[in-house]
């Protein structure tokens, strides 16, 4: 992408172009959540300007409307993440459902006591809380992989945990706290070797980069709407259909039935039955338009700038004498995770605010990576492809004035 697409495209964001505390607001937490794009914003305005109304057995006009276009998003996303059918894909609220969605509903039909489940040491605390709890219910047993000093996984510690005991791998793709992109093919082929199937939590990758859930192999995928560019409160578990119809309904009412009497319930079928009561009909909508919005950009481009703007990044903190960059995995994202000596995460982000620039500061829900690296939080600059060239270099600047400060 040249500078000339990326000022076009930061044209469709109208909240890039502000000041904060009057400085140009330079947004470098695209990991906690991106920005909006106009189509998005008009296809929920339109949604509720024209068409609300409530989906699927309406016979009126308004509610087919509403019905084709919650169902467009659901083949939109299933196109986008080259998913076998649009009926494997099930609107849940955010990644965090999701996983509790397989832990919950996989867990307790396919767990028993002594069973293990196989995550990474740099989980987010949404695929290692769900799991711990099932731990307590049922008793099954946790299982770590850790990484090194660069962030990357030791795969031979992993292949010497799988056994006759596991019953998933349930991994993230791309780190939010160091950026770590894993090798899912080479977890997914091992794991199948035993008949294991692997989750996989997307959130940080399908929005910066192409992701193909059958090229991948794995059997569950889940990420969040908000972090694509759509809006919150929406995200999306795909899931193989053979094992999604085999578990039981995570959250039950109306919806995701066939029939209810007293003494008994048919439930329905794929997406239905994991989509009970009235979905967030406009956030699906949204997410539609997030995808349409992604797919003409091309997720390709958008993973090549978005690295070379990353490569950039980590340049010029290498520069700094003091800033330890924390996760420097060969292959990783567009996140830039540093630590200081001279100063909290916290009082680096506030001086940052006041230049204009916002990131995020703290552990990111991934306490098990500080503690791995023994530091409190990091400093996060995560990048989308509105960002350029000079707000990495008004980062640096904004670090300098730290250094000023805080010596
Ligand atoms: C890898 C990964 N997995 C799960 C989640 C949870 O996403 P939700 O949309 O909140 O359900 C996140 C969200 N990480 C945010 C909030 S902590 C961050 O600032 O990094 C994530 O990065």
């Amino acid at each position: 992408m040249t500078a000339v697409d990326v000022a076009r495209i930061r044209d469709d964001f109208p909240i890039l172009d502000q000041l904060i505390n009057g400085k140009p607001l330079v947004y470098l937490d695209n990991a906690a959540t991106t920005q909006k794009p106009r189509p998005v914003i008009d296809a929920i305005s339109n949604y509720y300007l024209h068409n609300n109304s409530n989906v699927h057995r309406g016979v009126h006009t308004l509610s087919q409307r509403a019905t084709d276009d919650y169902e467009a998003g659901r083949e939109a996303i299933r196109r986008f993440i080259n998913a076998p059918d649009a009926s494997e894909i099930i609107y849940v609220r955010g990644t965090t459902e999701g996983l509790n969605l397989v832990a919950s509903s996989y867990g307790r039909k396919f767990f028993k006591a002594g069973d293990e489940v196989i995550i990474t040491g740099m989980e987010h605390h949404s695929n290692i809380v769900p799991w711990q709890i099932l731990g307590k219910e049922i008793g099954i047993r946790l299982r770590v992989i850790p990484f090194n000093d660069q962030g990357e996984l030791l795969m031979d510690e992993y292949e010497g945990m799988l056994n006759d005991r596991t019953r998933l791998v349930s991994v993230v793709h791309q780190s939010n706290a160091l950026g770590t992109i894993n090798p899912v093919s080479a977890i997914v082929e091992l794991a199948h070797a035993r008949g294991v199937p692997v989750m996989l939590d997307t959130a940080q990758s399908v929005p910066h980069m192409p992701i193909d859930v059958q090229d991948l192999g794995v059997d569950f995928a889940t990420f969040s709407g908000h972090k694509m560019y759509g809006p919150t409160g929406i995200g999306v578990l795909w899931g193989r259909a053979d094992l999604l119809n085999e578990m039981p309904p995570y959250q039950t009412g109306g919806e995701m039935i066939r029939s209810v009497t007293f003494e008994e319930t048919i439930y329905n079928v794929l997406p239905h039955k994991f989509e009970a009561g009235t979905p967030d009909i406009a956030g699906a909508i949204g997410l539609g338009a997030a995808v349409e919005y992604l797919e003409a950009i091309g997720m390709g481009r958008i993973a090549a700038y978005e690295q070379a703007l990353m490569r950039y990044g980590a340049e010029r903190l290498a520069e700094i004498e003091g800033v330890r960059l924390i996760g420097t995995a060969a292959n990783r994202g567009g996140v830039l995770s540093f630590y200081m000596e001279a100063a909290h995460a916290h009082d680096i982000g506030t001086i940052l605010d006041a230049e204009g620039i916002a990131v995020r500061t703290g552990h990111h829900c991934a306490q098990p990576v500080m503690a791995r690296y023994e530091i409190p939080a990091t400093v996060r600059a995560s990048l989308s492809f509105y960002n350029t060239t000079e707000e990495i270099d008004a980062l640096i600047k904004g670090i300098d004035r730290v250094i000023e400060v805080f010596g």
